[in-house]
């Protein structure tokens, strides 16, 4: 699956300028707010047509989709809503029926199937809204920010359920968010969305490669300890009243500094301070 120079303006607005990019895997689509994302995850949805470009979904037919704002009838069962959606999914009632015990089990839903939406809590709905997704088996599955407004427990339930689902099937499964860790544990491929412009895709393994030997610490007093020449201060925590942690990108030696192995948040960092600042190195 590929898009190409997918451009979508309002008005004189331009939210997507030129993407290009092949999904592959589980593919994660980090940006902070207001990039794009939802915007791009509606075109790939079909949800929305007015745009240039080309999609290629490459044969893909089924397509399920949790979009960001996912708010089912209130008064409804998770199974009425389940056949409710999966009808207008197209699918027929056999599929349905045969399927929605173990989409449900999948999603540890199965005991709440009679359960009203007003009765979930917010994880609950959004395991919901996965359910109603994945139901059909599609081959691609688009997911639009699936941690919104979940607490601790339901975030790291949730995250064990999205890499059961999309490490266990042979699709194409798109994710975005901007929480960076979770995206690193989950995606095994990453786009970086700024300001409409993906910036950077490709495999996390060789994003991360990228960085090896190039990411370093430096503790120091507080004030100008490092030479912002000599490259990039990602992050910068305090360690005490005065004393600081620098997370530094680098391509050589950071005198006192000790180098770490790369994350994925290194990665989001540098290439947004790369993207402001247009104007180091490559
Ligand atoms: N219908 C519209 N009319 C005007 N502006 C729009 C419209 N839809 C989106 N935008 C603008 O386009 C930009 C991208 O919005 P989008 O919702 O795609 O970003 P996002 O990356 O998903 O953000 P978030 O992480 O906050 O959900 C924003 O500046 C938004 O205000």
């Amino acid at each position: 699956m590929e898009i190409v120079d997918i451009e979508k303006k309002v008005g004189k607005k331009s939210i997507l300028k030129n993407v290009s990019c092949e999904f592959k895997g589980v593919y994660g689509l980090l940006g902070p707010n207001g990039a794009g994302k939802t915007t791009l995850m509606k075109i790939l949805a079909s949800v929305n047509s007015n745009y240039n470009g080309h999609v290629k979904k490459n044969g893909i037919k089924n397509v399920g989709y949790l979009p960001q704002d996912f708010f089912p009838y209130k008064n409804l069962s998770i199974e009425k809503i389940l056949n409710h959606l999966g009808t207008l999914k197209g699918l027929n009632k056999e599929t349905i029926n045969n399927e929605i015990d173990a989409v449900l089990k999948e999603l540890n839903l199965l005991k709440y199937k009679q359960y009203k939406v007003k009765e979930l809590s917010g994880g609950m709905v959004r395991r919901l809204g996965i359910a109603q997704a994945i139901l059909g088996r599609p081959e691609l599955l688009i997911i639009d920010e699936p941690f919104n407004g979940l607490d601790l427990e339901e975030k790291i339930r949730l995250k064990f359920l999205l890499k059961k689902i999309s490490l266990d099937e042979n699709r194409v499964t798109i994710i975005t968010s901007h929480l960076v860790d979770e995206m690193e544990e989950i995606c095994t491929n990453i786009g970086l969305l700024f300001s409409g412009e993906m910036v950077k895709s490709d495999g996390v393994n060789e994003l991360l490669s990228d960085l090896e030997n190039k990411i370093w610490e430096l503790e120091c007093d507080k004030g100008n300890c490092f030479d912002v020449n000599r490259g990039l201060i990602l992050s910068e925590t305090f360690v005490s009243a005065n004393r600081k942690k620098l997370r530094i990108y680098s391509d050589e030696n950071v005198s006192g500094g000790k180098v770490m192995s790369p994350t994925l948040k290194d990665i989001y960092l540098y290439y947004n301070q790369k993207a402001n600042n247009n104007d180091y190195t490559q």
